[in-house]
């Protein structure tokens, strides 16, 4: 391991109170302390110090990150291992912004997928778009997987207050044949639009539950001009789509250049498009626009995505912290999570840096969390008490899209709790005074108090939010974009490709074949396995 790490791990041994250090430095909420698009982060109830910080700033400045970051800017391939430009931040250029971009054909790309998304928006949400039984559509179903699907499902859930469509949506992504069987179960196709989201358009959930949904229409009547008529698709595979029977001018654009799991801003936003209407959709665009400008301009001492990923390498590399806790309070992120966890994950999850050589260090941390303060009658008990530290980022909306006040100050106070707590614990002395106070022998509060005393030292960020709309979560979720590529650019890995994902992928093929009754050699553990599911399905004559 080299130099730079080694001195992570040597300065985490040392000692370090977050009690002590709020106490002797009056400034200190002060000094961590950063704004980026009126989003406020307080990162003083971390574990570090100057001389902490400092190290990590070097290790900032001695990285690569101010080149890739040029790069990424520049349209460079900087997914080298797929020969792919990375151009996500291009997608939320304002329209008047495109004519600076060096590559006018991809400025015009976006022009005309911009178009496309509108005039599609206003005639599914005027209901002037009319079904094959001239009824107007009612439901959207959206198919897609992973980036294709946790986005846009994200997104739409987020900024539900702001719902300006008659349409209802629906997300189809996982292959479990109940989720179509679900949806399809309460719908009528004749009042339906399906979009098959697939960049590649060769994911297998995708194109199985695309068929489904085919099907379900061919078996209520449609033809195939029917057909034509209710699917849409975003792919880059204009030939597998048009195979599929989408015709041309239903197909929306994705690109090569930009990856899945940042595909949110492109046409993969349609879902969020149609629900907010096109001019709040630029408002969501707009709020990503911002915060790139913050991170490709602001210093890294002042750089919120950089400051967000050097404290996320002080646990990973420099304490070996393993996991990150991700905790919105606020019940309309809820799925922020599952969301940031395919971002963070699939991008930095790797073995290898950009020369194929093994890293030193580990990267990604496992992403995990859930809408406050459910989790505080969960697993908080974890965080607070015992001998694992979990870094956690709390996300509060300052103003609700609500009118009970008094539940959003109640929220806001627990959430302000939790940070406090997991930052000053409580002592056992502390917990022993308590317990007399409540009337407890000597005794009693003596044998009481271990149990009751927390350690503290514990740390967190806060970010604050002016309120959840569409510009603000917008910046939010490029926020967590820049920090995972500024920890993917130090670590020297590519955060842009996923090989990992593959391997899985492949080995469920001849799994499949075997079970639909084709042999073939597997180890005892899986053979045993599917030998178990055939029994099954033969004594319950299913499939
Ligand atoms: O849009 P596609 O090509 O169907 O891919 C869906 C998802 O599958 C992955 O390639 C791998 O799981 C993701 O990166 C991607 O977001």
């Amino acid at each position: 391991m080299s130099a730079p790490w080694q001195a992570l791990q040597q300065l985490a041994s040392e000692p370090f109170s977050l009690r002590q250090a709020f106490s002797d430095d009056p400034e200190r909420a002060q000094r961590f302390r950063l704004n980026a698009c009126d989003i406020e982060l307080d990162y003083s109830k971390n574990l570090i110090n100057s001389k902490r910080w400092q190290q990590l700033l070097a290790l900032a400045e001695h990285s690569e990150l101010r080149q890739l970051r040029s790069r990424m800017a520049a349209g460079e391939a900087i997914n080298h291992t797929e020969q792919r430009s990375v151009g996500h931040m291009r997608l939320r250029l304002p329209d008047q912004a495109l004519t600076t971009l060096e590559d006018q054909a991809i400025a015009e790309a976006i022009r005309l997928c911009r178009q496309q998304m509108t005039a599609l928006v206003n005639q599914l949400n005027t209901q002037s778009y009319l079904g094959y039984k001239g009824k107007p559509i009612t439901d959207l179903i959206w198919v897609g997987i992973g980036g294709s699907l946790l986005g846009p499902q994200m997104a739409c859930e987020a900024l539900s207050p702001f719902n300006q469509s008659p349409l209802k949506l629906h997300f189809a992504g996982n292959i479990d044949g109940a989720v179509v069987h679900d949806i399809c179960k309460t719908l009528n196709p004749e009042t339906c639009l399906v979009v098959v989201a697939s960049k590649s358009f060769g994911t297998e959930e995708t194109r199985q539950n695309a068929l489904t949904l085919r099907q379900w229409f061919l078996d209520h009547g449609a033809d195939q001009a029917a057909i034509a008529r209710h699917f849409w698709a975003t792919s880059s595979n204009i030939k597998a789509a048009t195979e599929f029977g989408i015709v041309p001018e239903h197909i929306l654009p994705m690109w090569d250049w930009v990856g899945g799991r940042y595909s949110i801003w492109s046409a993969i936003g349609l879902p969020l498009a149609l629900q907010l209407g096109n001019a709040q959709f630029d408002q969501f665009l707009a709020g990503a626009h911002a915060m790139d400008q913050h991170f490709l301009q602001a210093d890294l001492s002042n750089n919120m995505p950089v400051v967000l990923a050097l404290l996320g390498i002080w646990y990973i590399n420099g304490m070996g912290c393993q996991s990150q806790a991700l905790l919105p309070y606020n019940h309309y992120l809820r799925l922020l999570p599952s969301y940031v966890q395919q971002l963070d994950m699939e991008s930095n999850g790797k073995q290898v840096d950009h020369d194929g050589q093994p890293l030193a260090c580990a990267t990604a941390p496992v992403i995990w969390g859930d809408a406050g303060t459910n989790g505080q009658h969960a697993y908080h008990q974890l965080l607070h008490q015992s001998k694992l530290v979990i870094p956690a980022d709390f996300i509060l909306a300052a103003k609700p899209q609500h009118a009970l006040s008094d539940h959003h100050l109640r929220l806001a106070a627990h959430c302000f709790a939790q940070t406090q707590a997991l930052m000053q614990g409580k002592t056992i002395m502390e917990a022993k005074a308590e317990c007399l106070a409540q009337g407890l022998s000597e005794e009693q509060a003596s044998r009481l108090a271990p149990h009751k005393a927390s350690p503290g030292n514990k740390p967190s960020n806060t970010m604050l939010l002016p309120e959840l709309s569409p510009f603000y979560l917008g910046a939010l979720l490029a926020l967590y974009e820049h920090k995972v590529f500024c920890q993917g650019a130090i670590w020297q890995l590519n955060s842009f490709d996923q090989w990992g994902v593959e391997l899985g992928k492949q080995l469920s093929g001849p799994i499949y074949q075997s079970l639909n009754g084709k042999s073939s050699n597997f180890d005892s553990s899986t053979s045993a396995l599917m030998s178990s599911l055939q029994r099954h399905l033969t004594s319950s004559k299913i499939g």
